[in-house]
């Protein structure tokens, strides 16, 4: 394979690369190194088969545009996947660790901490099969001063221990827009040790970085302080999206429109325009549990109010979902129970096919517990995936066998309307805005709704067509009918 160095000391530059973890950052990271770097030899490792076979064919695991070109690019060039992993190893100069860090789901920390059982894994790995100088990058999201947990495991376990150096090097990119970030980083984040070789090893990642982004783009500092600025960044673009969605609820009581006071707000150079897009609530797999992982720093270090500050943001987000739910059935006449509603967008954000934590998973399974019947379509998204996610224990109150009963998957948005009561945005694809909704609602039941959790749709014209509506963040002038709406008198059918 590739010729790394074999000597203890630091090497003139990076050659060769390995990155554990062959995911939504790892394979799209190590595509634009290999695209970028055409010296240096990439091999991304993972211990999941499939993922690796789905990486060496043609139809990649993950959507992502630009990415499919540029691996095909580089594949088999300088660009490897691979199960092989002590191998990848073993013959790299620089070690990503870029597996998953979830919420820890048992013992200590439940729901709040990051499990760092993956993060431990690579080190014992590395630990086990490494020799001569590495340079070992902790990619994935981890808990302030994880890198001495690391560096420890290493010291325990490695007789070529002192010629590691543990790096920080957090990934900021977004999920659908990857290969834009990837390219052009608002920042590069590299923090180590503040040592001569700690500070060897930061210059050889800053090397590899330098091949396309800017040297006042790469900013260098501690170990903590990197590990801190990436969860303190999600949860700042996290809490943004919290505020705006608590506006919008006064928004709708109101008449004010979310758009405007985005705007009006944004437009203060202090505040800046953008993460204040009002919406059915945020998702993905990093918000909440950065947060989460954030709020159990805090409380392990005996601080409450930090904790509890930050937990608001999450609780807000929940609250979001809930109200948008609640807001349907309500509209619906309080009964939903064997009515079908149509689902536009299951993904969390558009130009993605993951689901991981989406606000769709929540509305979808409140929809479900009040007996409706859901016709969901999602350009990128599998029937299998959302069955699962919606199966997934905890999180809709149904059996298997009932959601299966409740839920069909449409290949196209027009089937998935016709027969409805109402449709229900949840992501925004760029291809909701365009539907021929003139044709779709002589489909419909009548009235026929649309719920707009992401304010993407014209409204007016909507209406123009017969449709009511409801929108996140607007309130709209409505018939008669719609009025009583709101009221306590309203009559339940249930
Ligand atoms: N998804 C994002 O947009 C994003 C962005 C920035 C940072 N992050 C962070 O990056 C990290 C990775 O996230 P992801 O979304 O790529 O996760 P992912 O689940 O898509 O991929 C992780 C991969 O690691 C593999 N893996 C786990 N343990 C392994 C081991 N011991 N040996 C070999 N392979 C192993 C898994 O099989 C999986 O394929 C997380 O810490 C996440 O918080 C994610
Ligand atoms: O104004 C906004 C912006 C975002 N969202 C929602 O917020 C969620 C997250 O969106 P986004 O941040 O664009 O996607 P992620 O892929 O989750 O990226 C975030 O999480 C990554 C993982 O840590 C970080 O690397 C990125 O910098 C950070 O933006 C999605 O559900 C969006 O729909 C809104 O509702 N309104």
């Amino acid at each position: 394979m590739s010729a790394c160095s074999t000597e203890n000391k630091a090497p003139e530059s990076i050659r060769s690369i390995c990155c554990i973890g062959a995911g939504y950052v790892g394979g799209p990271t190590c595509a634009i190194i290999a695209h970028k770097c055409p010296e240096i030899t990439v091999t991304v490792v993972d211990k999941n088969p499939i993922r690796i076979a789905q990486w060496n064919s043609d139809k990649l695991p993950i959507y992502e545009p630009g990415l499919q070109e540029i691996v095909m690019k580089c594949r088999g060039k300088n660009l490897f996947y691979s199960t092989n992993v002590e191998e990848g190893v073993v013959n790299a100069d620089l070690i990503f660790i870029s597996v998953n860090t979830p919420t820890k789901t048992y013992g200590a920390g439940k729901g709040r901490a990051a499990d760092l059982t993956h993060v431990e894994s690579c080190a014992r790995i590395i630990a086990g099969c490494a020799s001569g100088y590495k340079v070992v990058v902790e990619k994935s999201t981890v808990p302030v001063r994880a890198a001495a947990s690391i560096s420890e495991i290493f010291g325990a376990n490695s007789p070529a221990a002192s010629n590691f150096q543990v790096l920080s090097n957090p990934e900021f990119l977004a999920e659908g827009t990857a290969v834009a970030d990837l390219l052009n980083p608002d920042r590069v984040l590299i923090g180590g040790s503040q040592t001569p070789a700690g500070l060897e090893a930061i210059a050889l990642l800053t090397a590899v970085y330098s091949h396309w982004v800017a040297p006042e783009r790469i900013v260098t500092m501690n170990t903590w302080s990197s590990e801190l600025s990436k969860l303190v960044s999600n949860a700042f673009l996290a809490q943004r999206v919290s505020s705006i969605n608590a506006v919008s609820a006064i928004c709708e009581a109101t008449g004010a429109d979310i758009s405007e006071v985005a705007e009006a707000v944004g437009r203060d150079s202090r505040i800046g325009s953008k993460f204040l897009q009002a919406s059915v609530g945020f998702g993905g797999s990093c918000f909440q549990k950065d947060i989460l992982n954030l709020v159990y720093v805090s409380e392990c270090l005996n601080l409450p109010e930090v904790a509890q500050y930050w937990m608001q943001v999450i609780v807000m987000n929940d609250f979001q979902k809930s109200r948008f739910a609640k807001k349907i059935v309500s509209r619906l006449f309080n009964t939903i129970s064997n009515k079908a509603i149509a689902v536009f967008g299951f993904a969390f954000k558009k130009n993605t096919g993951d689901t991981r934590e989406s606000p769709a998973i929540s509305v979808c399974a409140h929809l479900l517990e009040e007996g409706a019947r859901l016709n969901i379509y999602d350009p990128k998204v599998e029937t299998e995936q959302i069955l699962s996610d919606l199966c997934h224990p905890g999180v809709c109150a149904l059996p298997r066998e009932r959601i299966e009963n409740l839920v069909t998957t449409h290949a196209d948005p027009h089937s998935a309307a016709a027969n409805t009561h109402a449709i229900v945005v949840l992501t925004e694809w760029d291809e909701f805005k365009t539907l021929d909704y003139e044709k779709m609602i002589k489909s419909m039941l009548r009235p026929a709704w649309v719920f707009d959790g992401r304010k993407i749709l014209d409204h007016e014209r909507l209406m123009d067509l017969g449709f009511y509506t409801e929108c996140i963040g607007h309130r709209y002038q409505r018939p008669q009918f719609y009025d009583h709406c709101n009221g306590p008198e309203f009559p339940h059918f249930s």
